[in-house]
């Protein structure tokens, strides 16, 4: 039996990867696609008090369960189920509850730091950097994080101009010379989606 596919998709924080994964899904068959976000693998930090889990660098690798991610990604490509977690971004850490995963003939992995790390992109036979212009991004971001995430303009400029803009720059932007497409400005390129959304079909013979 053929491996399934899995398709990694990266860039900075609001460049559009989410979108790009939407959009892709869209074209093709729920039933032959899973979505895994990186996010959902941020580690627990249900031991730590609110104001210490704040502190944390979410745009470092260390903030990521990469050994669960990667182990997941293996069960996927396997055709073994698994338990996705949850991740509560207002309190920084995880739920209890988890989300089956079923395999599926194609598994779209996406976050920011996929192709920074080698294991996983080793993984990855389709890496895609969604590449987007930071001021974009920035507006994005706050737009988000006020609506969506529970945070205050200035926790996101804070947390942008200590943590999240250096981070990008030290393992984000340099992951992007070992991508196989450049996306730019992401989710509603409908041309680079519908090139990645024939490639799919070819692969999955349609
Ligand atoms: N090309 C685009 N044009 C306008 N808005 C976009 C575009 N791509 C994404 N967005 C919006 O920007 C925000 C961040 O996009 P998202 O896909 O969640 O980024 P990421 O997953 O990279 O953080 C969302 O509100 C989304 O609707
Ligand atoms: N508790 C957390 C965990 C993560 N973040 C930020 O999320 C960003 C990654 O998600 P995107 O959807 O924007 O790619 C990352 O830049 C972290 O700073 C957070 O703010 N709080």
């Amino acid at each position: 039996m053929k491996k399934p596919l899995l398709i990694g998709i990266t860039g900075g924080t609001g460049s559009g990867k989410s979108t790009v994964s939407t959009e892709i899904l869209k074209s093709i068959h729920e039933k032959n696609v899973a979505i895994i976000e990186q996010d959902s693998y941020y580690k627990d930090q249900s031991h730590l008090s609110f104001e210490e889990r704040v502190k944390t660098n979410y745009d470092h690798p260390f903030a990521f369960d990469n050994d669960l991610l990667i182990q997941h990604l293996k069960d996927l490509l396997n055709r073994k189920p698994i338990e996705k977690p949850i991740y509560d971004f207002e309190r920084h850490t995880r739920k209890k509850e988890t989300i089956t995963v079923y395999p599926k003939e194609i598994i779209i992995l996406e976050g920011i730091l996929i192709l920074a790390d080698e294991e996983i992109r080793n993984l990855c036979d389709i890496k895609i950097f969604v590449d987007t212009d930071s001021d974009v991004r920035v507006i994005r971001r706050i737009e988000r994080d006020m609506k969506e995430r529970g945070r205050t303009l200035d926790s996101v400029i804070n947390q942008y101009m200590t943590t999240v803009r250096p981070a990008h720059m030290q393992f984000v932007e340099p992951s992007k010379k070992h991508a196989d497409i450049i996306i730019p400005e992401g989710g509603y390129n409908k041309v680079a989606i519908d090139i990645i959304v024939t490639k799919i079909n070819s692969i999955l013979g349609k």
